[in-house]
């Protein structure tokens, strides 16, 4: 037996011909035989395998299936050239059982189950096992009926990518004395084809079923997600009302449901309840639930993260075997003001310093409100996390100044020497600061620069006084101590994550205006094409908010041009576009479903978003980001 990643030459046919003889004859067996074929035949034994098996003379009529329908088109071409040559070919499904063969002499040694169980192994049953090429050569098999063939086995892999669904064998006379198998390249070619028709009958009719199951729920105003393991489709309903973690939750669970795992905090909605939602799940085809888990099957209510006084019907998508989606839709079950979408339509409004950031991107809305409500709901402290420059302290600041009305104290733990903070802190605990005026907020930056000593009097602190009113930033990247992840767990329960810029591109624009400096008086503030802004939008800002203000305040300075900043007038970092993106499945029907629209509205964008239930807003970002 020979993966790909482990080839051996037949040359060394005779040892392992003899090897076997002996393991037959229950003998000793000599050094130097490779442990997988001793093991290939001790799996043989185990299952009782009878070594002098006969080629089976009527091969049983191949079950109908979606692999061999697929193959069919590619197997047939092949055919004339299988006839000039010694090679048979073998399509073999999942559980090893032959669909389809053609060839000469070889297949007068083919039996209608490959798999171990039943004539011990072979290239096909590895091939399936490992989901890596493989070759049987002579006595490597257990039977006798193939001490003379040679084969070679490719897996076939679901569209999905994930398991393999058959393999491709090529089998020949004994080839000795060769590198690979002289079959290979025509077994991968094979292999190759059928794939490429597999995910061509597969993704057609699955993606638009996702598809229209999405924009049919998005219709009646619900909050809408479509969930396929790899992308999410978010209705703005479903924007307004979920937060980036509630959106983390549902793909989470709705990935376990995909599997057929029933979480266990699902259920199933009761008979005749339809408070929001669907009740049956979208199917293609194939009604037969019996045999099915039900998990997989039945719309299931879960309920989200505690805080958030929501709740999602999860809905399976099937499409012929599989469940290639799920469809959410999302409601609130309780009044949660401090949680409610900042959106529009159900936003609390934002007081001035929190409003004064800029970002109308969800994930940043989110984050912004979270903090703000933390804030305003008690006086404990609160942890900022985020990567660096992603506006932890500026958010920090806001929060306070929006519920003391007046500037906290800002310390730089990178900049303070260990053990002066402790003292500070402390002050935070009397009612008045060390010049007698009333004690303010501290806005503590970098918890991960903070020195041991910081650390530990800091937890000593909130100890003894969990009202500390204290906003910490802490930016994650560098090894944590035991001391400081002490601190940062017991703040956990009152932290909020922002968001990166490249998480939140929908707000460069906005930001790349706010950053400028001041134009010289007469001159009009700085603006950009098109395309600047498009490149703004797709390059990765490791450095976030933070290096896009260096950028724009660099590039006010240096241009001598005047007009809007042109794509060229960029660092060549940002400037590169990034290699062109391969569309998903989903995204590629959703592409096609939004360009039909506007095929079918003369190229009008308000109309054919009104048409798919979406914005024009969304409609505009959607077709920039399929570019
Ligand atoms: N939403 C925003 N609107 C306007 N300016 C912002 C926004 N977010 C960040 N900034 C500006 O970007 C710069 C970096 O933000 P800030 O210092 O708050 O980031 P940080 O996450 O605390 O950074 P670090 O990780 O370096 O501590 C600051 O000048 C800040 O004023």
């Amino acid at each position: 037996m020979t993966t790909t990643e482990d080839f051996r030459s037949p040359l060394t046919l005779a040892p392992i011909r003899r090897a076997r003889e002996r393991f037959l004859a229950d003998l000793p067996l000599p050094d130097g035989i490779p442990d997988d074929v001793v093991a290939g035949w001790r799996r043989a034994r185990f299952f009782g395998v009878q070594r002098d098996l006969t080629a089976d003379r009527d091969l049983a009529a191949a079950p109908a299936s979606p692999l061999l329908a697929a193959a069919s088109p590619v197997l047939q071409r092949l055919v004339p050239v299988l006839g000039d040559r010694d090679h048979a070919m073998v399509l073999a499904d999942e559980r090893c059982r032959v669909l389809w063969w053609h060839g000469r002499p070889p297949v007068a040694a083919l039996r209608h189950d490959l798999s171990e169980r039943e004539v011990g192994h072979n290239s096909a049953a590895v091939a399936l096992r490992t989901g890596l090429r493989a070759e049987a050569h002579g006595p490597e098999h257990f039977l006798d009926l193939w001490q003379d063939v040679s084969a070679v086995s490719v897996p076939l892999h679901s569209p999905e990518g994930a398991r393999a669904v058959g393999t491709v064998t090529v089998v020949t006379d004994l080839c000795e004395g060769r590198g690979s198998h002289p079959g290979a390249a025509l077994a991968e070619a094979t292999a190759a084809a059928v794939e490429a028709e597999l995910a061509a009958r597969w993704q057609r009719p699955a993606e638009r079923l996702l598809l229209d199951a999405y924009l049919r729920e998005s219709v009646s105003g619900q909050a809408v997600v479509a969930l396929d393991g790899r992308n999410r489709f978010v209705n703005e309903a479903a924007a307004r009302l979920l937060s980036p973690e509630a959106l983390s939750h549902l793909e989470r669970r709705a990935a376990a449901l995909m599997h057929g795992d029933v979480a266990l905090d699902a259920r199933r909605p009761r008979g005749g309840e339809r408070p929001y939602g669907l009740h049956e799940p979208y199917e293609a085809q194939d009604r037969d639930r019996a045999r099915e888990p039900c998990g997989a099957r039945e719309p299931l209510d879960v309920d989200m993260p505690d805080s958030s006084g929501q709740a999602a019907r999860l809905t399976p998508v099937r499409h012929g075997d599989s469940v290639i989606g799920i469809i959410a839709v999302a409601r609130r079950t309780s009044p949660s003001p401090g949680l409610e979408s900042p959106g529009p339509g159900c936003s609390r409004p934002q007081a001035g310093e929190l409003a004064a950031l800029v970002g109308s991107s969800v994930a940043w809305r989110h984050a912004t409100a979270r903090a703000a409500e933390l804030a305003r709901s008690s006086s404990q402290p609160l942890l900022l996390t985020g990567e660096r420059g992603s506006g932890k302290t500026a958010v920090g600041r806001a929060v306070l100044v929006e519920r003391d009305g007046t500037e906290p104290l800002t310390v730089d733990a990178a900049k303070a020497p260990d053990g002066r903070l402790a003292a500070l802190c402390a002050s935070l605990t009397n009612h008045q600061d060390s010049q007698g005026g009333p004690a303010r907020s501290l806005l503590l930056r970098h918890a991960e620069r903070l020195g041991q000593r910081d650390v530990a009097a800091l937890i000593a602190l909130l100890d003894e006084s969990p009202h500390l009113p204290l906003v910490i930033t802490y930016t994650p990247g560098a090894p944590v101590g035991p001391c400081l992840e002490r601190l940062l767990d017991g703040l956990s329960a009152r932290s909020v994550v922002l968001p990166p810029l490249r998480g939140r591109p929908e707000d460069i624009e906005e930001l790349a205006a706010r950053l400028a400096p001041e134009p010289p008086p007469g001159h009009p503030p700085l603006t950009w094409t098109l395309d600047a802004v498009r490149a703004l939008e797709q390059h990765s800002w490791p450095g976030n908010v933070t290096e896009l203000a260096h950028l724009v305040r660099a590039v006010a300075e240096q241009r001598r041009a005047s007009g809007p900043v042109r794509r060229s007038e960029l660092p060549d970092v940002v400037q590169e576009r990034p290699a062109t993106r391969r569309l998903s499945a989903i995204e590629r029907a959703e592409r096609d479903a939004i360009l039909e629209a506007l095929r079918r509205h003369g190229g009008n964008k308000a109309r054919a978003a009104a048409a798919l239930g979406i914005g024009r807003a969304t409609l505009y970002r959607k077709l920039r980001g399929y570019r």
